[in-house]
């Protein structure tokens, strides 16, 4: 790869140069004046790591599971929408990818590649992401697709009533991105030839359903046999909600605050969302990690797993199928390393005593 990065941060360096700028900026932005977009980062530095010594580490066992599912380390791929953006295999590349490195892929609803195209591509366990449109019928019949072509889960985002407000994209007049699995089923002639703003904003905003309410999980249950994850929880109150309908996991997410500017920080309110649904269902959570210390920081606090989006995408703008392949490994391997020098040889081994958060330092002073 150019520039043989040693990081995350400078693959998407590598990716900020290969890109043309209206998809760089599609692909880092936030919303509005992007303060949770930098939480979400910062807020994992704030939290140390209190290492154990003198226990064999000379073993290091990374190996997971998510509802039965076995992974190589607690790092899954978060679906992100329009991968031939980023390159021409688009998520053909990234299914690949995941599947290489044992673990879960969860495709976008808005993917460039189709959910047939991405089954036949590899041989590896993939939740499908659902948004539900206005046209009900066509998220109806996207969950049957994915679920014929043997995804294993439907992960429902919850925090995208309408689209959050994205500065860039509206200067860049941002394409509304053409996922191929609504070939035939909608067209997007009519706001390609609109002038001026995100074209993506005025697409997403007049497919997707704002009515969607906590009832429709009933509706989505009876169509699909599938486990059903919702992704976009904030709050003990609404974690307890989906544990109420039912649902199988839950995702710590701010859609990787593109959307609601000035919410928290994902990692900041991951411990009261685990404890405040007593393990009644896996916790995951997204945004922000770019370390292995991350990961290991997130699993402390109570994630069963973690998931990344943007830099799979940087990984892919910066050399396709090697390039994601590259960035879950850098992770893996600085997790792995974090384990060994914190004297946590198996992934049961990281604990709560193993991070100090800001809260626990406020704590100790009084
Ligand atoms: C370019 C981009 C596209 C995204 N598309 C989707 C999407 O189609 N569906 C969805 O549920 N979340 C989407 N997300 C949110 C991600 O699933 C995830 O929550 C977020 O990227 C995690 O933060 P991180 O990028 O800091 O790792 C998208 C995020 C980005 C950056
Ligand atoms: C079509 C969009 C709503 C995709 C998305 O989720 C995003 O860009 O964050």
């Amino acid at each position: 790869m150019a520039g043989d990065p040693t990081n995350l941060k400078e693959i998407e360096e590598v990716a900020r140069q290969c890109l043309p700028k209206m998809f760089y900026d599609f692909f880092r932005g936030g919303a509005e004046d992007e303060f949770t977009l930098r939480e979400n980062v910062d807020a994992f530095q704030r939290i140390r790591i209190n290492p154990r010594v003198l226990i064999d580490v000379s073993n290091i066992n990374m190996s997971s599971s998510f509802l039965g599912f076995n992974l190589s380390a607690p790092i899954l791929v978060a679906p992100t929408s329009g991968h031939k953006l980023a390159h021409p295999q688009g998520e053909v590349a990234t299914a690949r990818a995941a599947a290489a490195c044992n673990t879960i892929m969860v495709q976008s609803f808005s993917s460039s590649c189709t959910i047939e195209e991405v089954a036949s591509s590899c041989n590896a366990v993939r939740f499908f992401q659902l948004y539900v449109y206005k046209r009900r019928d066509i998220s109806a019949l996207l969950v049957q697709r994915a679920e014929s072509c043997g995804f294993k889960a439907i992960v429902l985002t919850a925090d995208t009533p309408r689209i959050g407000r994205r500065e860039a994209d509206i200067k860049n007049k941002m394409i509304a991105i053409k996922s191929s699995n609504l070939d035939g089923l909608l067209s997007y002639d009519a706001i390609s030839a609109r002038d001026g703003g995100s074209k993506l904003e005025t697409f997403a905003n007049e497919t997707i359903d704002p009515s969607l309410c906590w009832k429709d999980i009933g509706w989505l249950k009876s169509i699909t046999k599938l486990p059903i994850l919702i992704k976009g929880i904030l709050s003990v109150e609404d974690a307890r909600k989906a544990v109420e309908v039912g649902v199988s996991g839950i995702i710590v997410s701010n859609h990787g605050a593109r959307q609601l500017d000035h919410v928290p920080a994902t990692i900041s309110v991951l411990e009261e969302v685990v404890k405040g649904i007593d393990g009644a269902v896996p916790v995951l959570i997204d945004g922000g990690i770019r370390r292995g210390t991350d990961v290991f920081k997130s699993i402390a606090l109570g994630a069963k797993a973690v998931m990344i989006g943007r830099p799979i995408i940087y990984g892919l703008a910066a050399n396709g199928e090697e390039g994601a392949i590259k960035v879950i490994q850098m992770l893996k391997n600085e997790l792995e390393l974090t384990m060994a020098l914190a004297g946590c040889p198996t992934v049961k081994d990281i604990t709560r005593s193993h991070v100090q958060t800001p809260t626990d330092r406020f704590r100790s002073l009084l």
